[in-house]
């Protein structure tokens, strides 16, 4: 591989489609391609090329992420612009040349740069809100490439998308089906439909972020869809352009995705003997990542598999549509925190940071596992202890980590790994806490892409009744 040094750039190696516009960050720490590639590939947290020590001095492509806390202030998320690149790639280097269209499912990460980024890289969008559909056309979102998705649609959402003329709306029920039919007549247009089919399908991921069951909410279930479909078809406002389905979130198995998408190839040679064609299948996101020791599925692994299908059962002409979220955004970024205490119960010894539940909630409302990094390794030899890093928030829920091994001392920093995904949009103002600053890093370049809140932003808004 070219010594960046040297002027030279991965760009110069044949790995399919630049993944880096700088000079390659990689090259300058020695790793070696297969290393580069591997590691990007299994969106690998820290010890990735993205996040790794230069030393014991924790650092962020070429910056150290000390620096960008004096900077900025703790809590901080930090995003790795490359991480976010070669996570894109693991898709579009498996897609080239197939039709085929991913959409970033944005709920994942939807903080403008973040989302700018994708759709310079040619990503449509999964949307869920009028919010999200405002998001992703401000950050440069081309309408024919937003696919819109979410059990709740409201009028006013509806008539948003109709405006902007998103790709399809994903259909989630049948009062649903007739509320765009006859919004989109009333306006003299045609609102191109998708049903999301619930196919029951096991997912087999924690309960609250499975979607693909008949007992969760999402969907149509897959056995009247021929009948919503029929119906569909004789609607005034609305013309059918796919099929879509969405299981559930960090799935890890490939079986669950095979097992939906054999019902929706059943599905399609139904609908094709009721003389319905449609142009895509969308097969939703949910790839998981690795948090601490789990086997992630390599995006070109699935697509594989998914394209081998279609072609078997006839259906290689339709486009394949897909709505990754955290496997795009997950393993980009870190959420940076400072030790403000340390306390030691006779049974327990707590690290309190200044990060809370309401900056990142995933370990408070799924016991979720993010690895916890120290930001700069001790070198003195202070002895580690087991820790459970919690919050400053007042409930006993308020915890980002448990039983970790750490040697600290007061004002240390750590990095809570894994928190692209979920981690920011998620975060709330409960206890009166700002939420914390953004920053994505670019090789050597740090650009502040959300400020932090201010108190006074929090009440701002607020009215008191007259004295
Ligand atoms: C409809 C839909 N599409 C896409 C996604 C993105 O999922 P993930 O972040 O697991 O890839 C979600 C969230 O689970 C979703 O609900
Ligand atoms: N918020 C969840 C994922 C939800 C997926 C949305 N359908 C998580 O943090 O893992």
């Amino acid at each position: 591989m070219a010594n960046a040094a040297a002027g030279f750039y991965c760009t110069d190696v044949q790995i399919g489609p630049a993944i880096f516009a700088k000079p390659c960050f990689h090259c300058i720490f020695n790793y070696s391609l297969t290393y580069c590639l591997i590691m990007s590939e299994l969106n690998a947290p820290a010890g990735s090329p993205f996040f790794h020590y230069d030393g014991s001095q924790l650092m962020v492509e070429a910056v150290p992420v000390a620096q960008l806390a004096e900077r900025f202030g703790t809590p901080l998320y930090v995003y790795s612009r490359a991480a976010l690149k070669a996570a894109w790639e693991s898709y579009a280097q498996p897609l080239t040349g197939r039709n085929a269209l991913v959409c970033f499912g944005m709920k994942a990460n939807s903080n403008l740069a973040v989302l700018q980024q994708f759709a310079q890289w040619g990503s449509g969008f999964d949307i869920v809100s009028g919010g999200e559909l405002a998001r992703a056309l401000k950050a440069g979102a081309r309408p024919e490439t937003i696919v819109f998705s979410g059990v709740g649609k409201q009028d006013w959402e509806i008539r948003a998308a109709l405006d902007a003329g998103v790709k399809c709306f994903n259909v989630e029920s049948t009062d649903e089906l007739e509320r765009i039919s006859s919004i989109a007549s009333g306006l003299g247009r045609i609102a191109p439909v998708s049903l999301r089919v619930n196919p029951d399908v096991d997912a087999q991921t924690h309960p609250y972020i499975s979607t693909g069951l008949k007992d969760n909410k999402f969907g149509i279930a897959i056995d009247i869809a021929p009948q919503v479909y029929q119906r569909a078809a004789t609607l005034p406002g609305i013309s059918i352009v796919g099929v879509d389905c969405h299981i559930g979130s960090q799935i890890t198995q490939i079986s669950p995705y095979l097992d939906a998408l054999e019902r929706l190839l059943n599905l399609l040679d139904t609908l094709a003997g009721m003389g319905i064609t449609v142009h895509h299948l969308d097969i939703g996101g949910g790839l998981g990542i690795r948090y601490q020791d789990e086997t992630p599925i390599a995006p070109a692994t699935l697509l594989d598999n998914v394209f081998a299908a279609l072609q078997e059962r006839g259906y290689g002409q339709l486009q394949l549509v897909m709505e990754p979220g955290r496997s795009l955004v997950g393993n980009a970024g870190i959420l940076v925190t400072r030790v403000q205490y340390l306390k030691h119960h006779e049974s327990k010894n707590f690290a309190i940071v200044d990060a809370a539940m309401n900056d990142l909630l995933r370990p408070t409302l799924y016991d979720a596992w993010h690895g916890v990094l120290q930001v700069n390794q001790p070198s003195d030899g202070t002895s580690a202890l087991v820790y459970d890093v919690v919050g400053p928030i007042c409930e006993s829920g308020d915890w980002l980590a448990r039983d970790r091994t750490l040697s600290l001392t007061q004002n240390d920093l750590l990095a809570i790994e894994s928190a692209g995904a979920y981690g920011f949009v998620m975060s709330g103002q409960y206890n009166t806490r700002p939420r914390s600053a953004e920053v994505m890093v670019d090789g050597d370049q740090v650009h502040l892409i959300r400020p932090r809140e201010t108190v006074e932003e929090l009440f701002a808004s607020e009215r008191m009744l007259p004295a």
